[in-house]
């Protein structure tokens, strides 16, 4: 039998670190004068720049930590992940994101499957196809070159891609443009559709299972506006020609009505999640381009490389995994904010939220036992300086600890001035600002040095100590990017791996589907349908059937 995760609670290091937490006082202002705490928390991971200076740790908290580390087994672990082990324990399956962005001469194989080999013909296909979009070879049924892709998915199948399109918006070829469509409220579809011409429109219906309620609604729905709007011309051919699916499904896909040939396949292998260098990325390859997806794929197989081979000291993935553990379980943190100063980095919270949440926010361990501590934290965050003027008061004077990294590029995708400022620097000078205003707080004192009446002096004191990451990059590219996605994809696992969890599995979804469908005759107006609701359920039913019509 295989043996269960290690109780990371009941280890020396837990203990160690639960002691040093006991009473823990830190002095930011105190560690931020020393230029030699400075460099030693400075560590690089690919084109990645990450500070780690202004978080509360000392060394003995990161000797701790880095013990904790060997005494779950994170070493195991991760060599068992990259090398194709069943590691998604409660799905039977192999967790191998990691294969996405192989080189072509890498060798893998896997459940007798050749990984690599697999991984780039796929890769191909989607390329070439992207290639005759791209240059109008693909046309519309009407001979018209394609002028707007519509990604139709959703979690996995839209976040990771509408994340990306934004992040590379720069990289989009003219006359191109991604929209996406993901909810299964018809607002979305409407909107999206809204002003599109159906002969210049490709649909690329996205979803993993091919078994999802939202996309296939969605799909119907867009497949009804395209023949209505191209009435006259074939049914079959329009689908054809406007239709392309990504699936794991591809019998589903027929099914469906889209030829199999317009179809590009994944891996059970591949938690959606972790798609978005998949097939799933189909749109973005339209997009961007082959050669731009490939540098994604090079950034992020930079990092994992990083993740597997640098020592834990200099592990950018594990020292943010380990803090993140340090927040959480040992100073009581709920959530963990993610702030880009960087706008096309906008959709990135969203991203990451589905990316830690839905692998993290388990109750219990890859072996079916309880968890024995706190796991996934919320993360939320919104581009600077939006948040500035929106709840950074909270994380500077509130009563909760709020860990956030702060995430900006030297060089911006558009260098504007204001008269003699550049705005870049106006806009990277309130990052710094706010790390510093974090870090350093202000005093009573300080405040009263400034002529504040006393009574005012209170509220206008800063605790300081707030801590947060910098991260930092020359530019937005779309090697950055995927590192930046890795980067976080791996930090999330060896959070998984402390706390003993299956970070691939996503059970906690299936309840609210399993009841949207028992509810939905109740909505459509069967009684005894509705005879089986709760009274709450029944009576909000009974709400909406009342105003349903004006
Ligand atoms: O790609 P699919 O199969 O349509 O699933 C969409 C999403 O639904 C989930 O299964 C549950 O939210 C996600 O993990 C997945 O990304």
């Amino acid at each position: 039998m295989t043996q269960g995760p290690v109780d990371a609670t009941r280890t020396e290091a837990w203990a160690r670190l639960a002691s040093l937490a006991d009473g823990f006082t830190p002095d930011l202002r105190r560690a931020l004068a020393d230029d030699e705490w400075v460099e030693r928390s400075t560590v690089a991971a690919a084109d990645l720049h990450v500070d780690l200076s202004k978080n509360l740790v000392t060394p003995e908290i990161w000797k701790a930590l880095h013990a904790l580390v060997d005494e779950v087994g994170l070493d195991a672990r991760r060599e068992a992940m990259f090398r194709g082990d069943h590691i998604n324990v409660t799905e039977d399956r192999a967790v191998l994101h990691t294969a996405l962005r192989l080189p072509s001469e890498a060798e893998l194989e896997v459940d007798g499957q050749d990984v690599v080999a697999d991984v780039h013909d796929v890769l191909h296909r989607v390329y070439d196809f992207a290639e005759q979009v791209r240059s109008g070879e693909w046309t519309g049924v009407t001979g018209e070159r394609i002028a707007t892709v519509v990604n139709i998915g959703i979690g996995g199948s839209d976040l990771g891609p509408v994340m990306a399109y934004e992040a590379l918006a720069p990289y989009v070829q003219d006359g191109l443009e991604c929209r996406f469509i993901s909810n299964i409220d018809p607002t979305d579809a409407a909107q999206t559709l809204a002003g599109l011409d159906p002969a210049t429109t490709l649909f690329i219906v996205s979803s993993k299972t091919f078994g999802t309620l939202e996309t296939l609604t969605n799909a119907r729905l867009c497949k009804a506006w395209l023949l209505e709007g191209l009435a006259g011309h074939d049914d079959g051919e329009a689908v054809a020609q406007h239709f392309v699916a990504v699936s794991t499904a591809l019998d589903k896909v027929a099914d469906f009505g889209i030829d199999p040939d317009n179809a590009f396949g994944f891996w059970d292998w591949v938690g959606g999640r972790y798609s978005m260098d998949s097939a799933i990325g189909t749109s973005l390859v339209v997009a961007i381009g082959p050669d731009r997806f490939a540098e994604l794929l090079e950034g992020m197989n930079a990092m994992d490389e990083h993740f597997r081979t640098a020592p834990t000291e200099h592990n950018v993935p594990v020292l943010m995994g380990l803090l993140n553990v340090w927040y959480t379980n040992f100073l009581d943190a709920q959530t963990h904010a993610v702030l880009p100063y960087a706008q096309q980095l906008h959709r990135f919270p969203a991203y990451l939220q589905q990316l830690t949440m839905e692998s993290n926010g388990k109750g219990v361990r890859w072996d079916g036992t309880p968890v024995t501590s706190d796991t996934g934290e919320v993360f939320w965050g919104e581009p600077g300086t939006n948040g500035q003027h929106a709840f950074y008061q909270l994380i500077h004077q509130g009563t909760r600890l709020v860990p956030a990294d702060f995430i900006a590029v030297a060089r911006p995708a558009y260098p504007l001035v204001d008269g003699e400022a550049d705005v870049h620097e106006l806009f990277l000078a309130n990052f710094f600002a706010q790390t510093k205003a974090l870090a350093f707080g202000k005093t009573a004192d300080e405040v009263r040095s400034e002529g504040t009446a006393e009574h005012l002096v209170s509220a206008r004191v800063f605790t300081g100590n707030r801590p947060t990451t910098s991260i930092m990059a020359p530019e937005l590219t779309p090697s950055v990017l995927g590192q930046l996605v890795a980067l976080y994809e791996h930090i999330t696992f060896v959070q998984g791996v402390v706390w003993g969890i299956d970070s691939f599995d996503q059970w906690g979804v299936e309840l609210g589907k399993q009841l949207a469908q028992q509810v939905t005759p109740a909505v459509a107006g069967d009684a005894e349908a509705l005879a089986d609701q709760d009274a709450s359920t029944r009576s909000l039913i009974d709400y909406y059937r009342r105003h349903r019509t004006r």
